[in-house]
C-alpha cells in the first residue's frame, strides 16, 4: 500500500461526488482538490455542507457515487476498504475508544490488526503516550471512563497515529473539549505535525482553528463546492468573495496578527533593549501588540531584536495613520 513511507503522501480528489439515496441533491458535488504531501489541509464550512462525507469517502466509510481518489498515486477505489482503513489514521470528535479496553489496548488496536509483535506494540504505545503528553506509567492501564474528555481525545489522536500512517483524517478531533484544553491540544498538535509531516485532512467549523492548524484551508459551501483553497494568510488577506469574507468575520486583521510570529518579521534594530517589555520570539504579533498596549509603548523587545508598532503594521500591509506614528519613526 502507499505507506512504505510514514511521511505524508499526496491526496488527489477528482470530481468526487456522493448522492445519498432519497436526497434531492448530492451531499458532495464534484469536488476536485489536490492535497500536497506532508501538508495539513483544513476543511471549513457550515454544518451540512458535506465536510464529513468528503472525508469519509477518502477512507471509504462512505462509498462515492462517482469520481476518483488517489493517495500516493494509488487509486483508492480499487483497494480493499478494510485494508485501506488500516493504513489511514482516523480521529473523530466522539473519540470512539473501546470502553472495555485499556488505553494501551485502544492505542495498539491497529498495530495488532497489522500483526505487529507484542513487544513492538508495547514500545509504540509508550512512545505515543509520551508524544501526546500522557505519562505512560499513569495512563497505559486505565480505562477510557477513568480519563477526562481532553485526555480521551489525546488517546484518540495517539490511536490514529499508532501504525504511523502517512495519511490522517481528523474530524473535529478537539471539538468536545473546553476552550482551554482545546487550545492546549491545538498547540501540541501543531508541534507534533512539524515533526511528523503527515498528510492530514482536518475538518472543523471553527475558522480560528483552521487558521491555527492549516497549511492550507479549503473553505467549502453547500455540496462541498470549494469557495477558496489557499494558505490562511492568503485567505485572510484576500477573501475570494463575500461568502468567504463572511466566514472570516469582522476581525480579519486581528486574525492575521495571531498568525504571524515576532521572529517572522524583521526586527528594526539589532540589539534587544532590556528596558522594553519582553516578548518571546515565537509569540504572535497579537501577543506583542497586547503587550505594547498594556505597557503604553509602541515597541517591545524579543531575542530576535526590537519590534515596533510601525513594523507590525508594515507586516500586515497596513499603514499606521500619521498621528499613530511616534515622531522618531516618521
Ligand atoms: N447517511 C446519510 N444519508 C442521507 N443523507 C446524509 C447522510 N449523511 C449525511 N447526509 C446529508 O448530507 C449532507 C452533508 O452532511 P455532512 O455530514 O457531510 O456535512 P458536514 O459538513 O460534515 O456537517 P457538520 O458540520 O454538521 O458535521 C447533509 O445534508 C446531511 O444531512
Amino acid at each position: 500500500m502507499f505507506d512504505r513511507d510514514t511521511e505524508g503522501v499526496r491526496i488527489e480528489l477528482r470530481a468526487l461526488t456522493k448522492h445519498y439515496q432519497g436526497q434531492p441533491a448530492p451531499a458532495v458535488d464534484h469536488i476536485s482538490l489536490d492535497i500536497p504531501a506532508g501538508e495539513l489541509v483544513v476543511f471549513v464550512g457550515p454544518s451540512g455542507c458535506g465536510k464529513t462525507t468528503t472525508m469519509k469517502m477518502i477512507n471509504r466509510l462512505v462509498e462515492p457515487t462517482s469520481g476518483e481518489i488517489h493517495i500516493g498515486g494509488q487509486d483508492v477505489l480499487s483497494l480493499d476498504p478494510d485494508e485501506l482503513r488500516r493504513h489511514i489514521g482516523y480521529a473523530i470528535q466522539q473519540v470512539g475508544l473501546f470502553p472495555h479496553q485499556t488505553v494501551a489496548q485502544n492505542i495498539g488496536l491497529v498495530p495488532k490488526l497489522l500483526g505487529w509483535p507484542a513487544d513492538r506494540i508495547a514500545a509504540r504505545v509508550e512512545e505515543l503516550l509520551a508524544l501526546v503528553s500522557l505519562e505512560p506509567s499513569t495512563f497505559r492501564d486505565r480505562y477510557p471512563r477513568q480519563l477526562s474528555g481532553g485526555q480521551q481525545q489525546r488517546v484518540g489522536v495517539a490511536r490514529a497515529l499508532a501504525a504511523d500512517p502517512p495519511v490522517m483524517l481528523m474530524d473535529e478531533p478537539f471539538g468536545a473539549t473546553d476552550p482551554i484544553t482545546r487550545e492546549h491540544l491545538q498547540n501540541e498538535f501543531v508541534k507534533l505535525q512539524k515533526q511528523l509531516r503527515k498528510t492530514i485532512i482536518f475538518v472543523t467549523h471553527d475558522f480560528e482553528e483552521a487558521i491555527k492548524l492549516g497549511d492550507r484551508i479549503a473553505v467549502l459551501r453547500e455540496g462541498s463546492h470549494v469557495a477558496q483553497y489557499d494558505t490562511p494568510a492568503a485567505i485572510l488577506a484576500a477573501p475570494a468573495d463575500d461568502y468567504v469574507a463572511g466566514f472570516i468575520g469582522q476581525d480579519a486583521t486581528l486574525k492575521r496578527l495571531a498568525l504571524l510570529r515576532v521572529e517572522d518579521i524583521t526586527a528594526t534594530e539589532p540589539l534587544p533593549d532590556s528596558h522594553l517589555p519582553q516578548v518571546a520570539a515565537d509569540a504572535s504579533l497579537r501577543e506583542a501588540l497586547d503587550l505594547m498596549m498594556a505597557h503604553g509603548t509602541d515597541r517591545c523587545s524579543s531575542p530576535t531584536g526590537v519590534l515596533t508598532y510601525t513594523a507590525l503594521c508594515e507586516a500586515l500591509g497596513t499603514r499606521p495613520s500619521p498621528e499613530e506614528v511616534p515622531a522618531g519613526d516618521r
